[in-house]
């Protein structure tokens, strides 16, 4: 049983925390906050066990009612491995208290790239990771980037990747992130960061990716455009994409014909927070003219990375291969729509 830890109780720690508890070879340590807020509470009546990240705010919870079991370092003193989704940039910040406790770490994909000696997307680059001692996910858009480019790979040899992400503007609670009205292109230069995010777990492969920051919380939105090494029919880049458990085919009788409608579907079918784990490939827009596929692919920004932590958690552990790990990660999780 590997014990994790998350330092950091937000919008990406929860979910993995849930993750990770849902797994049957890994047991959730502890949970950090700073604040003892609604989501500090929400930890609790979870049954996780709550330490302070700010040991000069341990008070404040006991104010509140809110029972903390110590300070991050208590935390790490019981687990195997951290998994670091504290704010961008705090994680570098940790790394020698992490040093200090012995414990391995996954770190996130607003970390720089060099916070770790790789970066992990399960079905690109899992082996690298394997037994390492830290690892950092990369961000929401890569990994949708990463997952749906490597089978292509795979199965066709990529010569380039040309990709739009239209990027949410901010989380639903953001609320002080835009643009209100407003498109932007963001950031003002090509490639975005997304491309050379791309190329460390994908190393080899060409990619130019643009970035455009619309009024929108639910849902990024690429629209790529990939020059195959050979020509396949749409019907059978349509296979190939229905063969990966964490790509989903979505169809226009679905009725799925919107980010929100498929936010919808998920909140409707009962998955924790409305997650889409997946992404969200729609069918009919899949298309192939003399080796260059188009495709539209919509990324749920909270929920993509959370799978991927998980298996970045079994890598470090080196307790099973990649094929393994995806298929025990996306069965406890119920991945697949
Ligand atoms: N929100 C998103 O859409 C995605 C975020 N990420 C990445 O995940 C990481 C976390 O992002 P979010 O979950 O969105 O942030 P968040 O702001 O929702 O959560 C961060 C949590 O860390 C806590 N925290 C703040 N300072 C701390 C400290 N010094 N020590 C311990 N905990 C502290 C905060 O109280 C909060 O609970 C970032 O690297 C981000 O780039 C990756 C993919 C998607
Ligand atoms: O979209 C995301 O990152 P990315 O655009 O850098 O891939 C993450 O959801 C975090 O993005 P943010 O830095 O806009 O909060």
């Amino acid at each position: 049983m590997t014990g994790v830890s998350i330092n950091g109780f937000g919008t990406i720690g929860k979910r993995v925390a849930d993750a990770v508890s849902a797994q049957p070879d890994m047991s959730v340590v502890g949970v950090s906050k700073r604040s003892p807020n609604h989501e500090a509470r929400s930890a609790v009546a979870s049954g996780y066990d709550l330490y302070a990240a700010d040991p000069d705010r341990v008070e404040e919870f006991g104010e509140r009612d809110i029972p903390v079991a110590g300070t991050v370092g208590d935390m790490l003193a019981g687990g195997d491995i951290v998994v670091d989704t504290t704010p961008s940039g705090v994680g570098e910040t940790y790394r020698d208290l992490y040093a200090d406790h012995d414990v391995d770490v996954v770190y996130q994909g607003g970390e720089d790239a060099s916070v770790a000696p790789q970066s992990f997307c399960a079905r690109a680059n899992y082996q690298r990771s394997l037994e390492a001692s830290a690892t950092r996910v990369v961000s929401c858009n890569t990994t949708g980037l990463a997952r749906a480019v490597t089978p292509l790979d795979e199965a066709y040899g990529v010569e380039s990747v040309d990709a739009t992400l239209i990027r949410r503007g901010g989380d639903p609670t953001q609320t002080d992130r835009g643009p209100i009205n407003d498109i932007v292109p963001d950031p003002v230069e090509v490639p975005s960061h997304h491309a050379p995010d791309l190329r460390t777990v994908l190393p080899d492969i060409d990619v130019t990716t643009t970035g455009v920051t619309v009024p929108a919380t639910l849902m990024h939105l690429h629209s790529i455009t990939v020059s195959l090494d050979s020509d396949p029919t749409a019907s059978e880049v349509r296979d190939r994409f229905d063969a990966e458990p964490r790509l989903e085919l979505i169809t226009t009788a679905s009725g799925c014909d919107s980010c929100a409608e498929i936010q919808e579907y998920a909140q409707d079918t009962g998955r924790p927070r409305g997650d889409v784990w997946e992404n969200c490939i729609w069918a009919d827009a899949v298309d192939v003219s003399d080796g260059r596929l188009t495709f539209f692919q919509a990324i749920h920004q909270q929920a993509d990375v959370v799978p991927e932590n998980v298996d970045a958690v079994r890598a470090l552990a080196g307790t099973a291969d990649a094929r393994e790990s995806r298929a025990r990660t996306d069965d406890a999780l119920g991945v697949g729509m």
